[in-house]
Order: structure tokens, then sequence, then C-alpha cells
């Protein structure tokens, strides 16, 4: 595991999108060979999807033959309501940039089989092969997509009940009224995320110290999903400082200087 640790959110923002850039035209994607990209809703990615559209807009990237897969989606939200990661995604980022609709796959969360809506989801990832960058971010609980604790960390694309926890999180976007956040969600699994040959984990602000620490330092536990990264052979979780508050000062002092090189970024 790669451990990035930058000052704030506007630096892990800008950091972990010029990573897709660079692999995006390392890779030069085209129709018959598309480059596959994972993507995450939430206040984490924000950033990040703000420098993708600069760094597209000026001509650095085209996501032309880029195709998605994004993490999770809310069970029963409507998809043009506001707060649905459809929603989200195309108004933070799809809407901005040169991507093929046909490229965009997110999780249909009103389907009329939940289940065959999982598999196909699978099913589909696979027919392309595997997925360049899956990108994420953690919840306070270290859950990644919506892979709750107690999650198996061999869990594949399904339906998953939302903890308390998770509810009134995520309250906020819901006019701080829990009950009108939904109870279930679809998300891939861990091992979804798992077979991805890169996984980027975005995680700011002083709420997520406990969730960074036990994906940095903790043990391998299904109660703490994001330690599953602990088991990927390519996994970097990106960091501002405010996050890092309960790492140890030798760990952090560790990952800044095997990393001094890769720690300046350009916020644009
Ligand atoms: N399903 C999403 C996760 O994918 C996300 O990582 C988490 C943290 O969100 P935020 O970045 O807003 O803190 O929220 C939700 O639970």
């Amino acid at each position: 595991m790669r451990l990035i640790p930058l000052e704030n959110a506007q630096e892990v923002g800008a950091w972990v999108a010029q990573r897709i850039v660079n692999k995006i035209n390392q890779f030069k994607p085209t129709a018959g060979r598309p480059f596959l990209l994972g993507l995450p809703t939430g206040s984490s990615p924000l950033v990040m999807y703000q420098q993708l559209i600069k760094q597209y807009k000026a001509g650095h990237v085209s996501f032309k033959h880029v195709v998605t897969f994004n993490m999770d989606e809310y069970v029963g939200l409507p998809e043009d309501h506001p707060q649905s990661y459809h929603t989200f995604m195309y108004e933070n980022f799809f809407n901005h940039i040169d991507i093929d609709k046909n490229n965009i796959h997110i999780l249909n969360g009103n389907a009329p089989d939940i289940d065959e809506e999982c598999r196909q989801y699978e099913a589909k990832i696979k027919a392309y092969g595997k997925i360049n960058i899956f990108v994420g971010g953690v919840g306070q609980d270290g859950h990644i997509a919506f892979n709750e604790p107690g999650s198996s960390l061999c869990s594949r694309t399904r339906i998953k009940t939302l903890t308390e926890d998770t509810r009134i999180a995520n309250s906020r976007f819901f006019d701080n009224d829990v009950n009108q956040v939904p109870k279930h969600a679809l998300t891939i699994g861990v091992a979804t995320l798992m077979d991805a040959q890169e996984v980027i984990l975005l995680v700011c602000g002083h709420n997520k110290s406990l969730a960074l620490q036990a994906g940095v330092e903790g043990s391998v536990n299904h109660l703490w999903t994001v330690t599953a990264l602990q088991m990927h052979p390519a996994s970097i979780i990106v960091c501002d400082e405010p996050s890092t508050d309960d790492l140890k000062v030798k760990t952090l002092k560790y990952f800044k200087q095997m990393e001094a090189d890769n720690l300046k970024v350009t916020v644009l």
C-alpha cells in the first residue's frame, strides 16, 4: 500500500485527478480498447471531479474512450432525485466532459429484479476486463463503496442494508432528516473493488482519522472493510493532514519520507 499524505482536500483531489489523467494518456485508449475507470460519489471526490473537468477543458485529457463504472446507488430513490448518485455523477462530472453516455454504468436502484441487476453489473465489468483504476472514498466507519461493517471481504455486487451510522452521516444531504435517507443501497462488493488493477482512496477530514488508522495500521477485518486494501497489490490512499490525526507519528514520517518526491501538487 502507498500512502500519499498531503496538506488539504484541494491537493488530494488534484493529485488523484493528475494520476488519472496521466494513466489515461499513457494507456492511449481507443474505441476497441477503452480505459476502464471506477468512480465514487460523496464529498471526498468533489475536488477531483472539478480538477478532471479543468484538465479536460484545458485539452490535457479526453474521456471519449473511457468507460466508467460507479460504485453504488441508493435503492428506491428516483434516478432524477437530487440526491441520487445518478444525479450526482451527471451534475458533478459527466455533463462537463466528452464521455460517450453509452460508456457510463451506474447501478439501477429501481431495477425490478435487484439480484439480476447486480449479477449483470458484475458480468458487464468482466466482459470489459479489468478496471484500470477504481477510485473510492471511505465512510467514517471505514466502509468502502457501501460495504458496511461486517461485509464479506469476498463480496460481489449486491444489495446492502445501510447502518444507522451511515444513514445519520448521509442525512446531511437529506435536510438533516435521517428518515429521508434510503435504508438500502446497491454496491459493488469488496472483491469487485479488489479485482481492479489499481485502487485509489481519497480520505479527507478529521472525521475520517479512525478509518484511516484502521486502513493503514489496523488488521484486516470485515468490521473495517477499508482494511481489505492491505491485500491489494496496488492500492494508494491519498489523504489530507486532518485525516492523519490518529496515525502514529512514526507511520506518517515513514510514508512522507518514502513519497517525498511525489508530494508536489499543482491545483488548477
Ligand atoms: N457510499 C458512499 C461512499 O462511497 C463514500 O465513500 C462515503 C463517504 O462520503 P464522503 O466522501 O461524503 O465523506 O459515503 C457514502 O457512504
